[in-house]
Order: C-alpha cells, then structure tokens, then sequence
C-alpha cells in the first residue's frame, strides 16, 4: 500500500510550500526522477542547479569552483556546514578539499580512511547516506571536531559520493536542521544533481594533479622503496607492480627457478632482467634466448652446443647458451614454444644442472640460474598434451603474473611521461606536455599489446607534437572512442578532417560542452562549430554530461 507522506518545502522567499509525495516514489536512495515529480519544487531548485552549472563550467580552480558551490549550497538550502572531500588514491585517504563552516583546523582534522565514518563508508559503498540525527549516530566520527552536542543536537547530514564512471572520486556533504523528512530526501537528489555536475571538474583536477606528481616524482621511480631490490629500469609504482615488487625482492637473492607469466608486452624481460641484477650472480653473465625465434632443427644446439661435424654444417665445437651464462642467468623467453626433445633436456638441466652437446656424449655441468617467461598457459597446455608436466612443475615453482598494463592505473601517466622524455631525449627536441585530453585516450584504453604498444604510441606522438604539446588527435586512432572513427579512408582530406575532429572533441571536453567558448577557443563562429558538429555527429550535450572519455 502506498503511504502519502506530505512535506514542505522552504521557498527562496522564505514561504513555505506543502507538497504531498507516496513513499513508493523515493525508493532506496536513487530516485534521479524524484524533483521532477515534485513539479512545484522542481522550478525552485532550478536557479541553484542552474547557478552551479553556470560556476563550473566557467573554469577556474577547483578550490574557487568548489567553495562558489558550497556557497550557494548555502543561500539555497540553508546548511549550517558543508564539505567537499577528494579521495587521494595514492594514499588511500581522503580530505576536505573545500567547506563551508569549518575552520581550518578543523578541516585539517578531517581525514579518513575509506569506509571510516560516514564519508568513509560514502566512498567505500558508492552509495550516498543520509544521517537524520548525528547526535544519535555511531557512524559519525566527528572527526573534524566542529559538531557541538547542546548546539547542534538536531542537525541532519546528507553525504553522496561524486562518481565519473566507476571511479569514486570524493564526497559532498552538508549539515543542516530539517523539519520533516522529504526535505531530506529532496536535498539528498540536489546534492546528487551537483555531484554529477562538478564530477567532471573534479576528475580534470585528480589528472592533473597525479600528473604534476609523476613528474615531481620522476627521479625516485626507479626504485621500489625497499633496499633490498633495485628495480632499475621497471617504470611503475602501482599496487599491481608493488606486488610483483615484493615477490622480486624475496626471489631475487635466492637460487629458484622463477616462472614471469604475463601478456605480450607487459615486461617480462624487464623484469627477468632486474631479477639477474638484483641476484648473487649480478656478476655473472645474463643470457637471453627467445625459445620462438629458431626452427626447432637448431634449438637444441644453440642451448646446448654442439661438436664439430654433429651435423651437416656444424665446422667447429660451439658452446651452447647454458655455456655461455655459467656462473650467471640464463633467460628462456616464450618458453612454451619449446619442443618435446628440447622439454627432455631442459628438464635434465633443471634437475641435474648437466647436459651434452649435440653429437658428443661428454657431460657438462653448469652453475646457472634459470628464468623462464611465457605469455601462455602453461597448465592448459599440459592439460593437452602440449607441455611436459614434470617440466611445468620444475618451472613452476616461484612463478610471477605480471599485470596488463590496463590494470596498472596511474603507471600508463608514468610510463607514458618516461618514454615522452626518453624518445624526446633520443630525437633532440624539448620534451613535449602530453595535454589532458590525450592523457585521458591513454587512461582509458585497454592496451591489448601493454607496455611495447604504449612505447610505440609515445615514440609516434613526439614526432607528431605541435610545439611541444601532445594532444589527443597525435594518438592512433584506435585508441579514440568508437564513435569518433569516422573515417575510412586516409588521404589528405580524411587526415585533415581527423585532426580537425580531434581539435572540436578537445574544445568541447576543455569547455564542458559550452559551444561559444569551443568556437571561440577555435577561432570560429559558433554557427560554423554547429555544422561541423553536425558532420561530425557529435553533440555538445555529450561534453557536459561526461565530459572526458
Ligand atoms: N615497466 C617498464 N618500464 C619501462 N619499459 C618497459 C616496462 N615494461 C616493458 N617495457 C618496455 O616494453 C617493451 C616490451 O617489454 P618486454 O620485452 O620486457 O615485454 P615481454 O613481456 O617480455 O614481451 P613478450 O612476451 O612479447 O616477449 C620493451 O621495449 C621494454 O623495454
């Protein structure tokens, strides 16, 4: 049965307007429809929502943009505090970035972690909350410190995330007194409208932000913040990597076999590398062999020499590579390419550290450690008969997964920032910004050939930058959205749309869809984008809504 609630709703002019609403219209906390149905109601919030959208997209920085928000959070629905919060995820912690009725310290007092207190929670679950009574609360923390019992024993807090995609990125709070409760669940959709609204400001200032970080920080990456393992060469501190880091650092010194597993590309060989260097047999020699790169016919004999006249060809005695890494690293690349005969031999060496030539019957013995890599699956290829078992289990037995690169975050800005420098350095010109647009391509493509594809993308792009910008048009086109590739055929009139498609697409994601400041920014009439907008199906609504894809 449908319960009528009525309510009321505080008017601009500080009338008071009754409302009636059935409880089967506020389901859960979602209901995005809920102001359209209160008609009435509706044309009153329309001059804050109105008055935010106008404040964000007039540029700005963020914090000036925030407290112009909170400040008409203020005017509009009376709060006695309120607060804006940004989720920091390099340190898992989230502060007030902006508010409305705090002092400083007590907005330096406010951080948690995620799920701590009912900001915590917000950021954890994704869902918004509403407090009706703080003082009655366990979940709230004040933290902050500025809740005061005989003051402020009445107040309510509403708290809804601010989300762009599946990103979480802060919060928006606010504290007020309310009289009866649907005014609660109407300010609870008013703060989800202006969270939708700044999420893109919000976004814009978080990429910038672990962008100019990378940067300051480029010179420590090298390392993983242990004594113990130098990663020399491997570019990248995300949570994945840190993993792989620890597990590097407790191999590394030891004799184990170590089995690096992982796509093409992801940097198996980098890491095989630091492996070896980082080893008691630094010293010694670091030789790699790509077990896919010969016919079968020579493998045996490159691994493991040969004797002169062994077969047709063979004029001298050769050492094979297990010769030639004694006392050091011997590397086995797509090792799952290996033939059963070259699988018997390999498994020989792993369990007696002896083998022979080909065509002699003299035993060699080698002190060398064994690393192995293979993009793949190496107990599906057992399964089939494809693979030795007693091999797999040999190898197998510290094996590494080295992430894609698409689930390395913040490493595709850090190693696109790192090969940026590094082919500027190897072309001799002045080290190019990648612009914000092009960074957020980077960001959200899925890098089917990891840290290889991306090297190749950043070798392309410092040729192409424009003095000394990269944006997002210097980008192969696959890593544009799909609905941007629009053209089929690459001669000069195709290029030159491309570039000019690129160039409307990062006008409207500077200026949120605002297709007078685009047009302006393009050095064109606002008609004249409305054609080409028009040719080009995109719509300006699309920037404003979203934003960056
Ligand atoms: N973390 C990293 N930092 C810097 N460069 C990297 C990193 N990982 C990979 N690269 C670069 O990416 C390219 C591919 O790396 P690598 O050859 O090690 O990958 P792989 O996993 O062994 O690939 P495959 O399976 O195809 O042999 C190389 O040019 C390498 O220098």
């Amino acid at each position: 049965m449908a319960i009528v609630l009525r309510g009321e709703m505080k008017m601009l002019n500080g009338n008071k307007r009754v409302f009636t609403l059935s409880e089967n219209e506020t389901p859960g906390l979602a209901p995005l429809s809920f102001s359209c149905r209160l008609g009435e109601c509706r044309s009153e919030l329309m001059p804050l929502l109105s008055e935010v959208s106008k404040v964000v997209s007039s540029g700005g920085s963020l914090s000036q943009t925030l407290k112009l928000v909170l400040e008409l959070l203020q005017k509009h629905l009376q709060v006695i505090r309120a607060m804006i919060t940004l989720y920091d995820a390099s340190c898992d912690q989230i502060f007030i970035h902006e508010s409305y009725g705090l002092s400083a310290e007590e907005v330096e007092k406010g951080v948690y972690a995620p799920g701590e207190g009912i900001t915590g929670r917000v950021i954890e679950t994704r869902q918004p909350i509403i407090v009706p009574n703080i003082a009655d609360d366990p979940m709230f923390l004040n933290r902050t410190g500025s809740w005061n019992k005989a003051r402020d024993s009445q107040l309510s807090f509403i708290c809804v995330p601010i989300i762009r995609g599946v990103k979480v990125m802060g919060t928006l709070g606010i504290e007020r007194v309310y009289n009866n409760e649907q005014l609660r669940y109407l300010d609870l959709e008013v703060l989800r409208v202006i969270a939708a609204i700044i999420a893109q400001a919000v976004e814009l200032h978080l990429l910038e932000r672990a962008h100019q970080r990378i940067l300051r920080t480029q010179p420590a990456l090298h390392h993983s913040g242990s004594n113990l393992f130098d990663t020399g060469d491997i570019i990248g501190r995300s949570r994945p990597m840190m993993a792989v880091y620890r597990l590097l650092e407790k191999v590394s010194r030891a004799r184990t076999t170590v089995l690096i597993l992982g796509e093409s590309g992801v940097g198996k060989e980098r890491i095989a590398s630091a492996i070896h260097h980082n080893s008691y047999c630094a010293n010694g020699p670091f030789v790699k062999f790509n077990c896919a790169s010969l016919p079968e016919s020579v493998i045996e004999s490159e691994l493991f020499g040969h004797e002169k006249g062994a077969f047709t060809g063979a004029i001298s005695r050769r050492a094979g590579r297990f010769e030639d890494a004694d006392g050091g690293t011997i590397f086995l690349d797509e090792v799952g390419e290996l033939s059963p005969s070259a699988q018997a031999k390999l498994l020989r060496v792993l369990q007696e550290r002896s083998f022979e030539r080909v065509g002699s019957n003299e035993t060699l013995k080698v002190n060398v450690r064994i690393l192995a890599a293979t993009h793949r699956n190496l107990s599906e290829m057992v399964a089939q008969g494809a693979f030795r078992e007693d091999l797999f289990y040999r190898l197998n037995v510290f094996p590494i997964d080295i992430p894609p690169l698409r689930e390395r975050g913040s490493d595709i800005l850090i190693l696109a920032d790192y090969f940026t420098n590094h082919f500027a350095g190897e072309q001799g010109v002045d080290v190019p910004t990648i612009a914000t647009p092009a960074l957020n391509l980077l960001l959200n493509y899925q890098w089917p050939g990891n840290v290889r594809e991306l090297e190749n993308v950043m070798e392309r792009a410092v040729l192409l930058a424009d003095e000394g910008m990269i944006h997002s048009y210097h980008l192969p086109i696959n890593l544009q959205p799909m609905n941007t590739i629009v053209i089929q055929n690459e001669g000069l009139e195709a290029r030159l749309a491309r570039v000019e498609y690129d160039l409307i697409v990062e006008a409207l994601t500077k200026y949120q869809g605002n297709v007078s400041r685009a047009a302006d920014f393009l050095g064109m009439t606002r008609r004249a984008l409305g054609l080409r907008l028009s040719r080009y199906q995109l719509n300006y609504k699309d920037y404003r809504e979203v934003g960056l894809r």
